[in-house]
């Protein structure tokens, strides 16, 4: 039996069997989790259907982020199959294409700013916030993905470091709101890996191969280990963790120079 057996998880964000969600599925399915999913819009339908069934699940809800009636929707559909909700992720983040390449300025619009901070991260607390009922006493919690570029600047992206910041700010505030309802928030910082939505971004390639030689491990992660360390932060076994950003990307964010030595002369 898994340590996530009996829990019943919603997970958003599954595109195809490189998205991180899809990571996350495989490694919540193996221990025991019951799952549900969304698919953005009916163009995926099909593509999350097939993807869902790899996991034994036929539970998919359409869900875009940026129709509030999906939102309240959403759980007003699961409710009529679940009784109740154990896990929360939310695997979603859209900017467009001309802010995520390039000078920082010149591809900042009101437009822009205004569609990455709405998809990428309002959407964590608001499908929080329609969640929350479904998710009373069962010791239940919310996840997001973040990305390093919250925290410190990284070429080309841009735009969606200033929507991850807020994503990681709304983690804590979360985390503190839920806390005496015993929900937890947390979200899993994530390093650089291969994905559509990764593909958006401006030089994605170099950003793998420098990431590869300068962390620790000397290695890129995979959609599975994000995935174990999401099934392991949505489980009992995380109890004790909220408000916390996890970071799986082989260490990368704990070193300054990386593997920079010896120094050129
Ligand atoms: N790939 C990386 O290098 C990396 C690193 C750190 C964090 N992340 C984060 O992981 C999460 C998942 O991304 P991924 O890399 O697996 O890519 P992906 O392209 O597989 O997934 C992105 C998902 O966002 C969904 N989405 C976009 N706009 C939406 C909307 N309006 N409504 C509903 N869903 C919408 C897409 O349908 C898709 O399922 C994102 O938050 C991303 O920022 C990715």
């Amino acid at each position: 039996m898994g340590f996530l057996a009996g829990k019943r998880i919603l997970i958003t964000g599954l595109l195809s069997n490189r998205s991180i969600a899809y990571g996350i599925a495989k490694a919540m399915h193996r221990q025991g989790a019951e799952l549900a999913f969304t698919y953005q819009n009916d163009r995926f339908k099909d593509r999350v259907a097939k993807l869902a069934a790899d996991f034994g699940s036929s539970l998919i809800y359409p869900l875009d982020v940026q129709d509030d009636a999906q939102i309240t929707g959403l759980f007003e559909q699961l409710g009529q199959q679940w009784d109740g909700l154990d896990a929360l992720v939310h695997s979603i983040a859209f900017a467009p294409g001309e802010a995520l390449e390039g000078d920082f300025l010149d591809g900042l619009t009101r437009e822009a700013f205004r569609i990455s901070q709405e998809v990428s991260t309002y959407s964590f607390p608001a499908l929080v916030k329609a969640a929350r009922p479904m998710m009373q006493g069962r010791n239940a919690s919310v996840l997001t993905l973040s990305y390093l570029g919250a925290v410190r600047t990284m070429p080309n992206y841009n735009i969606m470091g200033l929507a991850k910041a807020s994503l990681e700010a709304s983690v804590r505030y979360l985390a503190v709101t839920l806390g005496p309802e015993g929900i937890r928030a947390n979200a899993i910082s994530a390093g650089p890996i291969k994905t559509l939505a990764a593909s958006g971004i401006g030089s994605f390639g170099k950003l793998l191969s420098f990431n590869e030689h300068n962390a620790p491990l000397r290695r890129n992660v995979t959609i599975e280990e994000v995935g174990n360390a999401a099934a392991f932060m949505c489980s009992d076994l995380a109890s004790g963790i909220t408000g916390e950003i996890m970071y799986v990307d082989g260490g990368f964010n704990t070193t300054a120079l990386g593997n920079a030595l010896p120094l050129p002369q």
